[in-house]
């Protein structure tokens, strides 16, 4: 059965459109492209996160071992991103479609301004027809201040846009029950369930120039799935790929959409700027609210209310350092937050349902 989408996020993985010997794979990139025009052609609304552009400086300048880590990436990146784009630039180009350039780091999404330009400015260049290429802007962002990869940029700008779907192109055929080299495994086709522990048979290895890994596009496939928007994870170099899996006639993995809390999540994503309260939470909470399972905010991890909120508020979360890690909907007031704070076995002060983390 064909999916009826209008707008999708394609995303693009490293080891998609590199070749095992490191270099770019034009053939490979040159056949998406060929696939996304076609798409685009059916009236699709298209935005493509391609990663890439490590691997593509790569093939255009060899570095010293002896480099610092985070300064070879940020040559690599600098120089191979332009290479990237202008190869998605050149392709399109034969279709009569124009691409554009839109790099951004994770502050982008943290900041209330600088999130609404970032989406003024894709759905600007959507009104005009142009297909937004976008990337981590691997220059300025290193270490602690990336995106875990790009999968997770991917999923933030799905919701941001109130995509339809996600596709995740990588090097596999999905998600298996096991490792995806043995016979016996097979992909799972259909998720429609948010408990499932993909840690017992996802393994953390990456494929080779990968980042985040098959457990990261997991757990970010079940948040975005949880927001109203449908994820497919499929292999990006069958050929067809993107085409089949939108007519429904490729073997890949779906996550199917939450059609009941999605109107509400996406409205809490947007709703910061309604804020009313703010509690602070410990480490130990960070760590249970951004864990591959559902987690609700539990009072045994507040360690502060701050300003004054009743039932139904949407209010702030943020870590001991003040840094902003998300938004919901008090299920009380701020009188009994306080009263509870530190306590174990309390009700949640934001279920799950009604937060949304800003990472
Ligand atoms: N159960 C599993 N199902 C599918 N892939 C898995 C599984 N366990 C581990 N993997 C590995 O995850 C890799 C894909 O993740 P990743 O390296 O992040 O790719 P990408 O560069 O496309 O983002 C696959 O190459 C695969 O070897
Ligand atoms: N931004 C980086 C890619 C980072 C990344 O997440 O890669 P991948 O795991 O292959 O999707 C680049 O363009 O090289």
């Amino acid at each position: 059965m064909a999916f009826n989408y209008r707008r999708i996020i394609i995303k693009v993985g490293s080891n998609v459109i590199t070749r095992p010997d490191g270099l770019p794979d034009n053939e490979r990139i040159s056949h998406l492209v060929n696939q996304i025009a076609d798409i685009k052609k059916q009236g699709i609304e298209v935005i493509l996160v391609s990663s890439g552009a490590v691997a593509s400086g790569r093939s255009l300048i060899s570095v010293s071992e002896k480099n610092n880590a985070v300064a070879t990436r940020q040559l690599l990146a600098s120089i191979g991103q332009v290479k990237l784009i202008n190869t998605y630039s050149q392709l399109f180009e034969r279709f009569g479609i124009l691409c554009s350039q839109v790099l951004v780091t994770k502050e982008d999404f943290r900041d209330r301004l600088h999130y609404l330009n970032m989406r003024n400015c894709l759905e600007i260049l959507l009104q005009h027809h142009v297909i937004p290429v976008i990337n981590e802007n691997d220059v300025v962002s290193v270490t602690e201040l990336m995106f875990t990869d790009n999968d997770e940029l991917a999923g933030l700008i799905a919701s941001m846009l109130s995509a339809e779907a996600l596709i995740v192109l990588t090097n596999v055929n999905g998600i298996y029950n096991g490792d995806p080299k043995l016979a016996i495994s097979s992909v799972l086709t259909e998720i429609n369930d948010n408990e499932i522990d993909f840690a017992s048979f996802v393994s953390s290895g990456k494929s080779q120039f990968g980042r985040g890994g098959m457990i990261t596009k997991t757990t970010i496939a079940q948040k975005v799935a949880k927001l109203g928007i449908a994820v497919h994870i499929a292999n990006g170099t069958t050929d067809n790929i993107l085409t089949d899996v939108i007519a429904g006639k490729a073997l890949h993995t779906r996550f199917v959409a939450n059609k009941k809390a999605s109107g509400k999540k996406k409205w809490i994503a947007h709703a910061e700027t309604a804020a009313t309260g703010v509690v602070k939470i410990n480490d130990g909470a960070k760590t249970a609210l951004f864990s591959a399972k559902a987690s609700s905010l539990l009072p045994v991890g507040i360690i502060d209310v701050q300003t004054d909120f009743k039932k139904g508020d949407v209010i702030k979360i943020v870590d001991e350092h003040n840094k902003a890690l998300g938004i919901g909907i008090a299920e009380y007031g701020s009188e009994k937050a306080r009263d509870y704070a530190g306590q174990k076995k309390q009700r949640a002060l934001i279920h799950y349902d009604y937060l949304y983390l800003q990472r």
